[in-house]
């Protein structure tokens, strides 16, 4: 069981000082596995569509996942779980930095190899909602020489590559890190979820 939720006690603090960390137990390897054989099934069969930009463009030079939306009210028994996870985190977040967040967005990203996305900022030009990044990876044995790694750009201008290996969870504030996908030598999953606040900027794209 993930009873104990002292790393999102530890995650809290790590956000609050340097707006970045990782969280190796949101979930049990085999809630994991089930997340990723469902990922890999519905790419198989066809259920990701290409991700945009964020401005309503296509251009997979810039971005090329596969994205499928958890659709809230019609999720699946290991999505849930990821659901019920991320939502104990959240209210941690709440509690310890005074988020507001109250709600949070998630999708499966599937990268086929070569496949990358360029750097960016998360939160988005016509909305102030996305304060926390989520990135939950799926992929077993996944290796250096693999590549795909998220590149997260510090302050100091160093930079962080991150592995996307099963069971990491990636935390990072929105507003503040630009970040890439490098392209990666095998397929690459993931989740990719994001914590929101109220908008208050909120406008129609
Ligand atoms: O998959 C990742 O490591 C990050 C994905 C990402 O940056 C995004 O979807 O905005
Ligand atoms: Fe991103």
């Amino acid at each position: 069981m993930n009873s104990g939720n002292s790393s999102f006690h530890a995650a809290a603090d790590a956000l609050a000082s340097d707006g970045w960390c990782v969280v190796h137990d949101l979930l049990e390897p085999a809630q994991i596995r089930a997340l990723a054989a469902e990922c890999a099934a519905l790419h198989d069969a066809g259920q990701l569509q290409p991700a945009g930009t964020g401005i309503g463009q296509l251009d997979a030079t810039r971005r090329g996942d596969r994205t499928r939306w958890f659709a809230e009210g019609a999720m699946s028994v290991p999505q849930q779980a990821f659901a019920d996870r991320i939502d104990v985190l959240r209210g941690v977040l709440n509690r310890e930095l005074m988020l507001g967040l109250v709600e949070y967005e998630a999708h499966y990203a599937v990268y086929r190899p070569g496949a990358r996305y360029a750097r960016h900022r998360d939160r988005l030009r016509h909305s102030d909602a996305r304060v926390v990044s989520a990135v939950f990876y799926l992929n077993e044995d996944w290796r250096e020489v693999d590549g795909g790694a998220l590149r997260l750009y510090l302050a100091d201008g160093s930079s962080r590559d991150i592995l996307p290996q099963a069971g990491k969870l990636l935390l990072f504030l929105s507003a503040r890190f630009e970040h890439e996908v490098l392209p990666a030598r095998r397929d690459r999953m993931s989740i990719a979820c994001w914590m929101r606040q109220r908008s208050l900027a909120a406008t129609n794209p």
